[in-house]
């Protein structure tokens, strides 16, 4: 990736940047015991059957997370690659009940995350947002309490609110309550919808969650009216193309739906999704689509710009990384 195009990364989990080397130094600094010994021990363990088997791992690695410096090299670990790879703007996940069940204080994770973030523009020349993510496998009380603890950061640090984990069996309407509550403080609001999930779900979210983008939505394609409305309303979604593929919501790349979405006229982003485990940064992801589905330099230009239109910018922001995107040469 010589000079990669300018991008704005919209869907991505930090606790996903976890790389297998730093969860090994952490293990040792924080005196957790890992059933790995070495990092390409666990790197093997990275072969996943659906979301869930991820998960299940995902989870239990969280365990060497511990301290504030802890969450601070995590976020600045990753905001080093994300700006090599061409990365300008980064709206990062974060799990807060994933830390706090484990009796990480959310204050904790707050100053980690947020002393990395400050430091981003100078240290990276990266500009982020942080959006909270809702555990939807947990009782919708469970982001209740989760959203009341987070208020004295919201309009500072958090700028958003998610919702992840597992899907199917976790449809967007129970948690109605809790994006009613965060639309009142003003927060933006998206969810992860029709990654695993069916079309149901993306409707749910977009109609009584009231979300403005759509994290994954793959599966709206099975929906010809859903289609049509994501296309009218131009409801961007956040599409993780390495992703689907390692947790099998596609065959092989070659099978993606991005080709069939982006010729239907959604406003579709690439995105890294857990880029340690997944196998790529979001330049990977955009380098995987030019050379696994043959997209050309234009079509990657559309994307990248795409990234722009669907974040959480400034107008004044937005216009400039815009410029950006378009002045750029493909090789
Ligand atoms: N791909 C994904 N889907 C749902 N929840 C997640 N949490 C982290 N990655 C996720
Ligand atoms: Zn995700």
């Amino acid at each position: 990736m010589s000079d990669p195009v300018p991008k704005a990364e919209l869907h991505l989990h930090i606790e996903g940047t976890l790389e297998p080397e730093l969860a090994l130094d952490l293990a040792g600094r924080n005196g957790v015991a890992l059933p790995y010994r070495s990092a390409d021990e666990l790197r093997a363990a990275y072969d996943f059957q659906d979301l869930q088997s991820f998960l299940d791992l995902y989870y239990g690695l969280m365990a060497v997370l511990r301290t504030e410096r802890d969450f601070a090299e995590l976020a600045d670990a990753y905001l080093a690659r994300a700006a090599a790879q061409g990365v300008r703007h980064a709206e990062i996940f974060f799990d807060p009940q994933a830390h706090t069940a484990r009796g990480v204080p959310l204050a904790t994770v707050m100053a980690g995350l947020g002393e990395a973030l400050a430091a981003a523009p100078a240290r990276h020349g990266v500009t982020t947002r942080l959006i909270m993510c809702f555990l939807r496998d947990e009782p919708a009380a469970s982001a209740l309490e989760a959203f009341e603890a987070a208020r004295p950061w919201f309009g500072t640090l958090i700028t958003g609110v998610g919702l992840d984990s597992a899907e199917v069996g976790h449809p967007p309407a129970g948690f109605r309550e809790v994006y009613d509550r965060a639309r009142a403080a003003g927060l933006r609001l998206v969810a992860h919808a029709g990654e695993e999930g069916p079309p149901e779900y993306v409707w749910q979210a977009l109609d009584v969650l009231g979300v403005e983008r759509v994290d994954h939505g793959i599966r709206s394609m099975e929906d010809p009216r859903l289609v049509e409305r994501l296309v009218r309303d131009q409801v961007p979604l956040t599409v993780c193309p390495l992703s689907n593929v390692r947790l099998r919501c596609v065959d092989r790349l070659a099978d993606h739906p991005l080709p069939r979405m982006m010729a239907a006229g959604l406003l579709v982003t690439v995105n890294s999704d857990d880029p340690s485990y997944f196998g790529g940064y979001a330049g990977d992801n955009f380098d995987a689509l030019r050379d696994g589905l043959g997209l050309t330099g234009e079509e990657l230009r559309l994307l990248a710009a795409n990234s722009f239109r669907a974040a959480f910018l400034s107008d004044a922001e937005r216009a400039a990384y815009l410029e950006e995107v378009a002045a750029h040469r493909f090789a």
